[in-house]
């Protein structure tokens, strides 16, 4: 591949060079000679800092597993375990209390609680879609899934089920009756939604007029005041439209003619760059900064066929209606879009060092993504992201502080060189490494002008949480890891953490992802949980998800939950949920653990490995529904494969299971994954040469060098495979 000499001797890979030169800096002041030269020094000054700090992950990492090792250390105590950690520098020393001191935070960040969208941001359908999920049709979301019984004559049907449609519109208008509820009466009884006197009225069956309890619910409309077309109101700062058709299929059904309940959804939208995408090379680099080009400029477009209809897919427009006063006004119609750059393990040959090194692919994603936000900042797109001037960028797998401080200093450097004011670049801390979690107050000090959200929930935090202790001992059943004492002190502590760092207000504390896409009944009734914790935002895998999630900020007050456990924090005594957090999750129950269950373990592990591998190797796709050993459809990325595999390795280190047990299970369920995706004309199968299948080998170092792979991760592993794939079917 062609390459470009810039100063100090880097060499920039063409696709980059070109996308930046020729399709970025255009627009941006900022000359191409400039930009390059910011490259180079802000490489020369942080690499270093970045490789001793992965030198220092290792060398902690080294010094756990000879203490574990150690028969001096047996029987474990806990007291000694932490003092251990405390020595060599894993455990830091907590000082004063703060609170952080963040500004130009939009206000779906700082002030309103909703659901935080996550999605590959490699794939410009999806990426489209995610940022256009701010709003969306609730009848969709119920009669699309398994919210709503299929029982009864209510099943999903090819054309419009008039049954399953009408227990869509009892289930909205119940909704309708809990957030915004009337003077008297039920919406379920509204036969004409219009408005008197600027004020939202109801006319029901009965043929009494009502209006909403709390008048200034009502923000605007559309239509005549005697017949509106669209009715918007406001509950705990998220807005419901009700809009009304007689002539619409769905409408016309209706006794008050309405078409759709449409919520606002995903207030916020992560664009990964990470572990639901998989970009090995600097081709692949290039096509995601791409996207993130078109988001920010906002000349995305996307060709798509949906049955024979093609349709070109673009940014959505902001929504306006007139106030009750007859004003204008406009509300944003995409979400705000927060951009996922990669941690600081991987290094990228989109720009490689004089000796022909790649560079640390973090900085690079710092580097050009900021720049590529200058765009929206300078108002070059007909569309505004942030209404604050500021740029979200969201960083995962940071060990402690230390990380946390060198991402800090990075972001103020890319600042001053692209003429930025200080702390434009926000900061999304993932708590999903143990070293994070068990010294978050310091890391959260060390992004304190620029942090924008904390969060957990996270599947990488149980692969750390093997790999960390992966020689203490066989560690429980993947499923029952939920109920250890680590998962929920690190639940707790997060929020306690956040807020006593004066997170109201000012930032997200972020739960996370619901990872059975298909069951949304499920999710609904149970991820009411995450704003009951005092979260503001949790992640959801699809602009469906995030339209039901939404009810659940209707349903809970967040501000009021985070004033209640403020107080509670307040109360004298002091809290002590760092052992729970320290506690390992150790398989209590082995010996009575029964062949069946622990080939049941393994069996399904290897299943959801394989079957996100081989879309990962061979198709380059980084984020898959999967079935389980029970059929049930998982979302599988780079984090839930980083469990599974560590979980197997551990098994095997303890004996639990053995290396023929693995092989086994390996080339037996080989032929049911290909089964499963026998569909997909783009699929590769592995069963039909398993000796030569690359993806096949890729999933079996993942499970038998996994042990030696820095903190567990998959990635160094999946893109040397997917570049040999790369390398002989596609080049
Ligand atoms: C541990 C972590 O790091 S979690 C964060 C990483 N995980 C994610 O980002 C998950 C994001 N979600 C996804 O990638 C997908 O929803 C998957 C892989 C789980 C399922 O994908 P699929 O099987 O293709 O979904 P399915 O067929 O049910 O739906 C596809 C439709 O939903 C849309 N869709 C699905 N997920 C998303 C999403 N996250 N954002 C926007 N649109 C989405 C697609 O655009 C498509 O609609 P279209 O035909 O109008 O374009
Ligand atoms: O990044 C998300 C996770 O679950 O890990
Ligand atoms: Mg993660």
């Amino acid at each position: 591949m062609q390459k470009t000499t810039i100063k100090h001797g880097y060499q920039v890979a063409g696709c980059l060079f070109n996308l930046v030169n020729h399709e970025v800096l255009p627009g941006l002041n900022i000359k191409a000679e400039h930009f390059w030269d910011a490259v180079a020094e802000v490489l020369t000054e942080f690499t270093p800092r970045n490789q001793q700090l992965l030198a220092t992950r290792a060398s902690l990492q080294a010094q756990i597993d000879v203490w574990h090792s150690d028969s001096a250390n047996q029987p474990f105590n806990q007291e000694r375990y932490e003092l251990f950690l405390k020595e060599i520098g894993y455990l830091l020393e907590e000082k004063a209390d703060f609170t952080i001191s963040t500004k130009n935070v939009d206000d779906e960040v700082a002030r309103i609680a909703g659901p935080q969208l996550v999605v590959p941001l490699m794939n410009a359908r999806f990426a489209l879609n995610a940022a256009n999920a701010r709003w969306g049709s609730l009848y969709d979301a119920l009669y699309g899934t398994d919210v709503i019984g299929d029982d009864n004559g209510a099943q999903q049907s090819k054309d419009f089920n008039p049954v399953r449609g009408r227990r869509v519109q009892a289930y909205a208008r119940r909704f309708l009756d809990e957030t915004l509820p009337l003077t008297s009466g039920s919406h379920i009884d509204a036969v004409l939604y219009h408005i008197i006197n600027k004020n939202f009225t109801v006319t029901l069956f009965s043929g009494e007029q009502v209006q909403l309890q709390d008048s200034e619910q009502f923000v605007g409309y559309n239509g005549a005041t005697d017949a509106p077309t669209e009715l918007l109101c406001r509950h705990n700062g998220l807005h419901i439209e009700i809009q009304i058709d007689k002539d619409n299929i769905v409408g016309k059904t209706d006794a008050a003619f309405v078409k759709d309940v449409v919520l606002e959804s995903a207030l916020t939208t992560i664009q990964d760059c990470e572990d639901s995408i998989a970009a090995v090379d600097a081709m692949d680099k290039t096509a995601v900064y791409r996207n993130w080009l078109g988001l920010m400029k906002g000349d995305l477009a996307e060709i798509i066929q949906k049955g024979n209809k093609t349709i070109t897919r673009t940014l959505n427009p902001d929504r306006s209606y007139l106030s009750p006063n007859r004003e204008k006004i406009s509300l944003s119609g995409r979400s705000l879009q927060f951009i996922r750059n990669v941690g600081h393990l991987m290094t990228t040959d989109a720009i490689v060092n004089k000796n022909g090194d790649k560079v640390p692919e973090g900085i690079v994603d710092g580097l050009i993504t900021s720049l590529i936000s200058l765009h929206d900042l300078n108002g070059n797109s007909k569309f505004k992201n942030s209404q604050q001037g500021s740029i979200y960028i969201v960083k995962p797998k940071m060990h402690g502080p230390e990380e946390v401080k060198f991402s800090h200093d990075l972001f103020s450097a890319i600042e001053r060189h692209l003429g930025l004011a200080e702390n434009t670049i926000k900061m999304g801390i993932m708590d999903e490494e143990r070293r994070t979690s068990a010294n978050l107050k310091e890391c959260i000090r060390a992004a304190q002008t620029r942090v924008a959200f904390i969060n957990t929930g996270f599947l990488d935090r149980t692969g750390d949480e093997i790999h960390t202790s992966m020689l203490a001992g066989a560690m429980a059943q993947k499923e029952w890891m939920k109920d250890e004492p680590w998962i929920k002190a690190y639940e707790l502590r997060n929020v306690r953490i956040g807020l006593q760092a004066g997170f109201q207000g000012k930032a997200q504390i972020g739960k996370g992802m619901w990872a059975i896409p298909e069951q949304m009944s499920a999710m609904v009734n149970s991820k009411i949980a995450h704003p009951l914790s005092g979260a503001n935002c949790a992640w959801v895998p699809s602009p469906t998800a995030a339209t039901l999630h939404v009810m659940h900020y209707h349903k809970v007050n967040v501000q009021a939950v985070q004033n209640a456990m403020q107080a509670e924090f307040a109360l004298p005594g002091a809290i002590d949920d760092l052992t729970d957090l320290l506690t390992i999750p150790l398989l209590k129950n082995q010996a009575e653990l029964s062949a069946a269950a622990i080939q049941k373990e393994l069996d399904n592990n290897i299943q959801g490995l394989l079957g996100y591998v081989v879309r990962w190797v061979n198709q380059g796709i980084g984020c898959s529904k999967v079935p389980d050993i029970d059929n049930v459809a998982r979302m599988e990325d780079r984090a839930t494969l980083r469990i599974s595999s560590q979980h197997i390795c551990n098994w095997l280190h303890h004996g639990v299971i053995s290396e023929s047990q693995v092989h086994e299970s390996l080339q037996r369920m080989a032929p049911i994954v290909d089964q499963q995706n026998s569909a997909d004309d783009g699929y590769i199968a592995m069963s039909s040469d398993l000796e030569n299948s690359i993806a096949f080998k890729a999933a079996g170092e993942l499970i038998f060098q996994g042990k030696e792979q820095a903190s567990g991760y998959t990635e160094p592993l999946l893109h040397k495979r997917r570049l040999e794939v790369k390398a002989e079917y596609l080049s």
